[in-house]
């Protein structure tokens, strides 16, 4: 079963902070660091979270992956056509994939993903997007497309958020920026479990 609670970090410092407060699903999610840097975080965050019995998912870096020996890996559509599929089925690496409309949908569920992420449900400060905020009613419509595919809903997400999001029928709750700009980050974390698990 997917776990609800998905927390996005962007340094490897954040995941030694966030991981311990109980989470159990975390995505390294790195932007504009060398390869030297990358690997090196990947690698602290791999062991880690082995110790903290915690899932690892890397974003986008589905070669460093693959060569460090993790498990689990996110692709957005541009990761996805560089990405070689039948190397990380090879090696068992899972992987989940963004969609934002219904073509990318499909196109991802013909690769039979461990589940597709559908984003961003409301507005998000993160980054800029060229999808408007897809609303709970595109969630409805995304667990009905995917069927036995977990979905993860993402983008704008508050813990206020959440029983609305889970009962438009999303299995997983991702989030970065509500716990990334927290006074405390710890105690947001406790809280999100806290909710998720309600
Ligand atoms: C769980 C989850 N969903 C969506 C994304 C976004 O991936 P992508 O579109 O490749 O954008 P970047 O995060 O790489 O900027 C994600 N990372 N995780
Ligand atoms: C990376 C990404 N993809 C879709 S929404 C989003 C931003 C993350 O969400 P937020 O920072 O609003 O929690
Ligand atoms: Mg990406």
């Amino acid at each position: 079963m997917m776990e609800k609670f998905y927390l996005i970090v962007g340094h490897v410092g954040r995941l030694e902070l966030l991981v311990p407060q109980g989470v159990r699903l975390v995505q390294l999610r790195i932007k504009g660091q060398d390869d030297t840097e990358l690997r090196r975080q990947i690698i602290r965050a791999r062991d880690f979270c082995a110790v903290h019995r915690a899932q690892l998912v890397i974003n986008d870096y589905w070669q460093a992956a693959l060569d460090l020996r993790c498990g689990f890996v996110h692709l957005g559509q541009e990761d996805m056509e560089s990405a070689d599929f039948p190397a990380l089925r090879r090696a068992g690496v899972r992987f989940g994939l963004s969609t934002h409309d219904e073509d990318e949908l499909e196109r991802a569920l013909s690769l039979d993903p461990d589940y597709v992420a559908l984003g961003p449900v409301y507005p998000t400060l993160l980054k800029e997007m060229k999808w408007p905020p897809q609303g709970l009613d595109r969630v409805a419509r995304w667990k009905r497309m995917a069927g036995n595919t977990p979905l993860v809903a993402i983008g704008g997400l508050t813990t206020d958020r959440v029983p609305g999001v889970i009962a438009a029928g999303a299995d997983s709750v991702a989030v970065v920026t509500d716990i990334q700009q927290a006074d405390d980050p710890e105690a947001r974390t406790r809280e999100w479990i806290r909710v998720c698990a309600s």
